[in-house]
């Protein structure tokens, strides 16, 4: 088949209409100064990325090895090599996003500056996973973005305008309309999903487009859609570096150049074209009808039997024969990358690569554009997160939907187990069950939350990373969102509830109950959230998240009474830092205070509701029910900020405890080095 007739993707298509759209999109992106986006060369220079095992007996493992090259814009270069040669690792780098159990030397330059600092601007980065809110559309997807990061003075039409072209732009006006999806929802497939990512980072015009693996999981057709796309996206004016495994001729004939790795070092770096003519040169000339590609692969691969095979032509000799007769039959796989990076390290390829960067670097007058991240006001960043967190919420069962209908359920079977509870004596000990019961369930339940929670916040991380919004904004616009359901199941269940069971009459009564049963939701989801923020892993924060709901029930006095708590640790601190404790406290008080039982026995005298808190259930009456209160809406309060706290503490201190890391494992490792006489790791 013949990839070129296939359904177009933007401006291949050749539509008038599409290239209008497009052109627009350039103009509305501000990116209509060719010259300045032609301007942008991403530099990197003896990069080195290692893994350090100080004081254990594996040896420093060196997972990039003083890799050079260059990024230039228009073109479009692809990143090759076995699987673990470094592709990701070397993306990573170039990107600023390295994890912290790694340390990097040399440098990545963007423009001749260092590009750390200006990594959330110019660079895009397209991880292997797609980070998406499944409950949106395509088009969804893209408008929100646009609207997060656009500039404020920006009319509807011309964001539309910018949207329709980006959709245009990627082929992905069939299923615009369509939901992403996720693990319950079938939605757009691989192709798709991974075409939208590549829209949203292109969305205001990045000058270097870096993607790992942007067609991993793909069928060649899928897979040569992505690659035209991100061809155009090159010609725009911009610099894209992709990393690929085993891509179709049809596909590896779209990159302008072209970049082999194996075990963190450089095989090959030049034209994608010459390749050819680099690994016959160095001995391993390319079958003809073999994809120049597969070829590569092979011969960096750990694959010795193939490579001989290579090696005498077309010919298929049996592995066998080859032994006897091959001169090259004794060579191991490391000798085979040892002659090509040797040969590539003496040939004009590597000559021509170090003249260009000298010369990139030498290039006066290059400036870096740096307002490239959100150009959006705060409040409109807020509105628009608002509104989209709002619509996931709604749309996505798990988040709330299904927790207010079981909220609304328990209270019927609560509210009929209850019925009519009156004052008798024995209602005494049913009024503070029916309250814990009602606390406890929805404390408990807020759990199923959880993994929807931890999704949204995946979303947050990467658009935090392409500086979309503040910290700030997103906490507070979590917090807008989710009110109207916090609310809901508070009103909801606590409405069933009141008049089946016969609380206390009066309106006072019943608003401090909707209060208090609101406050503790809004306790729980900010304690979800912390953990969320913490253990981002399902499971791992499911275990958690339940084990400290459990803590708090426990310490909240009604399984055994707040004086009878062992004082260290449950009494002080868990039931003070933990809302449970106030939330049931102010509920009994609630519920107690004022009224008047009957006795055990008939005709004794009435049980007065403040003796029964303070005799039966250890409850102290020297605050009021709202003290009590006030202290689940502090503890609620104190909550969302340790989670913004969280957040922003993740962002600044971690390059610096990375940094700091990364100067003391290189001091031991140049100690380590100087004493068994081993040459030593550049400072730089
Ligand atoms: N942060 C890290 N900690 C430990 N090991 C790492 C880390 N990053 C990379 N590695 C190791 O470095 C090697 C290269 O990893 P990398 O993900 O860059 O390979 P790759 O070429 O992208 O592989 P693939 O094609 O399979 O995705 C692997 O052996 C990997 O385990």
């Amino acid at each position: 088949m013949d990839l070129g007739e296939l359904a177009p993707v933007g401006r291949c298509s050749g539509s008038h209409e599409v290239a209008v759209d497009v052109e627009k999109l350039v103009v509305a992106r501000g990116n209509d100064d060719r010259e300045k986006m032609a301007g942008m060369y991403l530099v990197w220079e003896e990069l080195t990325v290692m893994l350090p095992n100080i004081g254990k007996k594996v040896p420093t493992r060196r997972l990039l090895d003083g890799l050079n090259g260059f990024a230039e814009p228009g073109r479009i270069m692809a990143i090759m090599g076995p699987s673990g040669c470094g592709k990701s690792t070397l993306l990573d780098s170039l990107a600023g996003r390295l994890p912290g159990n790694v340390i990097t030397t040399g440098q990545v330059l963007l423009n001749g500056r260092k590009r750390t600092t200006l990594a959330r601007g110019p660079i895009a980065y397209v991880t292997q996973e797609n980070v998406l809110l499944g409950t949106l559309t395509v088009k969804e997807t893209i408008t929100y973005s646009a609207k997060l990061r656009l500039p404020s003075n920006m009319s509807k039409e011309e964001i539309n305008d910018i949207v329709e072209a980006t959709i245009a732009e990627m082929g992905l006006q069939d299923c615009e309309d369509r939901l992403i999806g996720n693990w319950h929802l079938r939605g757009v497939s691989g192709g798709e999903k991974k075409r939208l990512c590549i829209a949203l980072e292109t969305l205001t015009g990045p000058y270097v487009l870096i993607l790992d693996e942007p067609t991993s999981g793909l069928d060649t057709a899928s897979a040569f859609f992505i690659v035209r796309a991100l061809r155009n996206i090159a010609q725009d004016g911009r610099a894209v570096i992709a990393s690929i495994h085993q891509p179709s001729s049809e596909v590896f004939a779209l990159f302008d150049d072209l970049y082999v790795l194996s075990g963190g070092q450089n095989v090959y770096f030049g034209e994608a074209e010459k390749a050819v003519e680099f690994f016959a040169e160095a001995g391993f000339p390319c079958p003809k009808k073999r994809n120049p590609s597969d070829h590569f692969l092979r011969c960096v691969n750990s694959d010795f039997d193939t490579v001989n095979a290579t090696l005498i032509g077309s010919r298929t000799i049996p592995y066998e024969m080859q032994l006897s007769s091959d001169p090259l039959n004794d060579m191991t796989t490391s000798k085979i990358k040892a002659m090509l990076i040797e040969k590539y390290e003496q040939s004009k390829y590597a000559e021509r690569a170090k003249a260009k960067i000298r010369d990139i670097l030498l290039i006066e007058g290059l400036q870096i554009q740096t307002k490239v991240g959100s150009q959006a006001a705060w409040w409109q960043q807020l509105c628009t997160l608002t509104e989209r967190s709002f619509l996931n919420m709604i749309r996505d069962l798990g988040y709330y939907g299904v927790r207010i209908f079981f909220y609304m359920f328990l209270a019927i079977c609560a509210g009929t187990i209850f019925f009519d509870l009156g004052t008798s004596y024995s209602s005494i000990i049913a009024r503070a069950s029916c309250d814990a019961l009602l606390g406890g369930m929805m404390t408990f339940l807020s759990i199923g939350g959880l993994p929807s929670f931890i999704e949204e916040l995946k979303v947050f991380h990467r658009e935090r990373l392409s500086g979309h919004y503040g910290v700030a904004v997103y906490v507070l616009s979590n917090f807008l969102s989710s009110t109207p359901f916090l609310l809901a199941m508070a009103i909801g269940p606590g409405s069933i509830m009141y008049p089946l069971v016969k609380l206390r009459p009066g309106f006072s009564h019943f608003a401090y109950l909707l209060l208090d049963l609101l406050c503790s939701l809004a306790v729980v989801e900010g304690c979800m959230m912390i953990v969320a923020s913490l253990v981002p892993n399902f499971l791992m924060g499911i275990m958690i998240g339940a084990g400290i709901l459990g803590i708090t029930i426990i310490s909240s006095g009604f399984y055994c009474l707040l004086p009878e708590l062992p004082k260290l640790i449950w009494r002080y601190p868990i039931s003070y830092i933990l809302f449970g404790a106030y939330a049931f406290q102010g509920a009994l008080k609630n519920e107690f205070i004022g009224l008047e039982f009957d006795p055990l026995l008939p005709g004794g005298p009435k049980l007065k509701g403040n003796d029964i808190l303070r005799n039966l259930f250890g409850i102290p009456l020297d605050h009021s029910k709202w003290l009590d209160l006030s202290a689940v809406f502090v503890i609620f309060i104190m909550y969302r900020a340790i989670f913004f706290i969280i957040l922003k503490l993740k962002e600044i201190a971690a390059p610096l405890f990375q940094k700091l890391n990364a100067i003391r494992i290189l001091q031991q490792l140049n100690d380590q080095s100087r004493l068994t006489k081993m040459s030593s790791f550049p400072s730089k």
